[in-house]
């Protein structure tokens, strides 16, 4: 579980915020952050992680601080976390040194399912081999708790198939995986949960049962989220 209370974050050099009054995540909730640029998604999946100081307010995985937790814990982003000079084989070591769970077979049969070249240098990868080699390492560290930020952005629609289905297949069903995304309809049949953010506050947290039982689309729902801005702005 992940829990967020009175979580104030702000930057020295913008009035940006992030401010959450209470946020929980339930273990084994695969949920959407969704919002328009710079509301705060990317934000929030580095807070959980523990990346970056809170002004005030705590997070806990699993009842305990963040960074106890970080074994237990794999962020998959678009600038990818891999070291550019190194080959996909050199980094499976890198992690394995670092991350006990790291599951180097399991990393090598992702490596080979998604027809990545494990001796060339990484920096010479097509960006959606890169995304295939960042969410392999991610599944492989076997990690409880997947932040993706961002995950499918600058990918063709074949390729942002292809990571949601690598995502989907690689996952044991236990994982709590928190999703940032714009690709509203491709994420709508995964998730369980969305959460919209809006100028750094939670401005919609609905269910995806829910909203089928009224009817509705995330479309609608992110609608409503700016519509309930606009009042609030007046
Ligand atoms: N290091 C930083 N210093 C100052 N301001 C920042 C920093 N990082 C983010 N911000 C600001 O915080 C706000 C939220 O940014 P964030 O990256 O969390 O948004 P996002 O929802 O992930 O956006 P996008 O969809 O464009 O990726 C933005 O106004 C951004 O300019």
């Amino acid at each position: 579980m992940i829990e967020l209370k009175y979580v104030d974050k702000r930057y020295p050099t913008s009035n940006a915020l992030l401010y959450i009054n209470s946020l929980t995540i339930e273990t084994g909730e695969i949920v959407g952050i969704l919002g328009e640029n710079g509301s705060g998604k990317t934000t929030l999946l580095k807070s959980i992680m523990g990346l970056g100081e809170l002004q005030s307010g705590e997070i806990t995985i699993a009842g305990k601080p963040v960074l106890d937790q970080y074994e237990r814990m794999a962020f998959i982003t678009e600038e990818g976390s891999f070291l550019p000079n190194s080959t996909p084989l050199e980094y499976g070591e890198f992690l394995a040194a670092f991350f006990p769970r790291f599951d180097q077979p399991y990393y090598a049969e992702l490596l080979q399912r998604y027809e990545l070249p494990i001796r060339r240098a990484i920096r010479t990868f097509s960006k959606g081999q890169k995304m295939k080699l960042e969410m392999s390492a991610g599944l492989a560290k076997r990690a409880d708790y997947l932040l993706m930020d961002e995950p499918f952005v600058g990918k063709d629609v074949f390729a942002r198939r292809d990571s949601l289905k690598l995502l989907m297949s690689g996952l044991r069903g236990d994982e709590t995986v928190l999703i940032s995304t714009h690709l509203i309809d491709e994420i709508e049949n995964v998730i369980d949960r969305a959460i919209v953010l809006h100028q750094g506050l939670v401005r919609a947290d609905v269910t995806i049962d829910d909203l089928r039982e009224e009817g509705k689309s995330l479309t609608d729902v992110m609608l409503e989220a700016r519509q309930s801005n606009r009042h609030y702005a007046d």
